[in-house]
């Protein structure tokens, strides 16, 4: 009897028992996920929702530098960061345009500035009869279109002449007729060519450019170096202008434009015949076509300029012969223009003439008068303020650009 309540006693046991263990086994079990929970909620905070990478997504580990300990008193090397260069940004050279297609474009310009001699013709061709009173007040008209008093009455002259043949009755042979006669007096026959042929092998060819302030001397430096650019040339400008300040700032920025060097001096008021000289030794180190230096045209007096000029071709020629003396004027100034033409042929032996501002002068003749006068061709013409406003003379398209064709 006692063994089967001794069995009973173990039976009740080990129920007892096993109950205890599944309790506490729970228990533990709801500890662990509070306490879980209350991590969880104390590292996110607030409303915030976390999204954990997803099993799929790869997380690159952080790359961390592990610095080597140092010995104490041992210089550490820390690199310098290195920030990235600011790109240059090169000023974008142009292409300027072909000589030939400038003059056909300008002559244009010529036919629509309201020209005294095409005007002198058509007053001509509208009188019933001409007599001798309609002759005077033609040449009056060709006087005041800067022709110069010879060239008018030798071009009323030869009218008179061949028009007492031919009878003015035609317009069309009368224009035909004064088209002659007025290219005869420009004079197709000169070289109007610029002498770029260096007078030593490997010398660049030097042009020297002057004028009064004011004419358009530093500009038709620039509009010439475009027109050689143009022509496949390398040249580099001289500022030799150093009276005002700002001539060889707006001479570089000429030569920037279609990437040409300009030879300066940084001190204002410095010698111009210093400047001259460097960009000539500038030309014969590059090895470069051409040199073209700019000048300053003070007409104090005769004989300042010889002084200052004659100085300035002097110093060039320790380094290269001057291929090329041009000398700019105003067409809009007439007689002005004249006085100053022939002080400055005085003064330097003028190989060319560039007539600037055509494009705002009806007086188209006084092309014929310097050439008379001078003995020297007119070589570049100025039509405008334009970038390529300058192109080489051409006496057809001149004549027939003024009488309106
Ligand atoms: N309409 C017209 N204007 C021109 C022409 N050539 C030059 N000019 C203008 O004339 C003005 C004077 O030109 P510059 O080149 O500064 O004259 P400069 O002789 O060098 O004068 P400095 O620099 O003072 O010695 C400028 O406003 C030019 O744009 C032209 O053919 N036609």
């Amino acid at each position: 009897m006692w063994i089967f309540w001794t069995v009973i006693a173990i039976v009740g046991i080990a129920i007892v028992v096993a109950g205890a263990i599944v309790y506490l086994d729970g228990r533990k079990q709801r500890e662990l996920e509070q306490a879980e929970k209350a991590e969880l909620e104390s590292k996110v905070g607030g409303d915030e929702v976390v999204v954990a990478p997803s099993p799929t997504e790869t997380v690159e580990p952080e790359v961390v530098e592990v610095l080597e300990p140092q010995e104490p008193g041992s210089t550490v090397l820390v690199e310098p960061v290195v920030e990235p260069e600011p790109a240059v940004v090169e000023p974008e050279v142009e292409r300027p345009e072909a000589p030939l297609s400038r003059w056909a474009r300008l002559r244009r310009r010529l036919s629509t500035s309201n020209n005294a001699l095409a005007r002198a013709l058509a007053d001509l061709l509208s009188v019933d009869k001409i007599d001798a009173d309609v002759w005077d007040d033609f040449e009056t008209t060709l006087i005041t279109s800067d022709l110069g008093v010879g060239p008018a009455t030798e071009l009323t002259e030869a009218l008179r002449k061949r028009l007492a043949v031919d009878g003015v009755a035609d317009p069309v042979k009368a224009k035909e007729i004064l088209t002659e006669e007025l290219l005869r007096l420009v004079d197709p026959s000169l070289d109007r060519s610029l002498n770029l042929t260096p007078a030593n092998d490997g010398d660049p060819a030097v042009v020297l450019v002057v004028g009064v302030n004011g004419t358009g001397k530093t500009t038709t430096v620039g509009k010439l170096a475009r027109v050689l650019v143009a022509e496949d040339k390398s040249v580099v400008l001289g500022a030799a202008d150093t009276f005002r300040a700002a001539a060889a700032e707006q001479l570089a920025t000429w030569g920037e434009r279609v990437g040409v060097e300009t030879v300066r001096s940084d001190v204002d008021g410095a010698d111009p015949a210093s400047v001259a000289f460097d960009a000539v030794a500038k030309g014969v180190e590059d090895g470069v076509d051409v040199v073209i230096v700019d000048t300053a045209g003070r007409l104090h007096t005769k004989t300042g300029l010889m002084d200052e000029l004659g100085k300035v071709k002097r110093v060039i020629e320790k380094k290269a012969p001057v291929n090329e003396v041009l000398l700019v004027l105003d067409a809009t100034t007439g007689q002005n223009g004249m006085t100053q033409a022939r002080i400055f042929a005085e003064v330097v032996d003028v190989t060319g003439i560039v007539l600037t501002k055509l494009d705002g002068s009806a007086k188209g003749g006084i092309v014929v008068q310097v050439q008379r006068e001078l003995g020297v061709p007119v070589k570049l013409v100025g039509l405008g303020e334009g970038v390529d406003d300058l192109a080489p003379f051409d006496p057809e398209g001149f004549v027939q650009g003024i009488l309106g064709d």
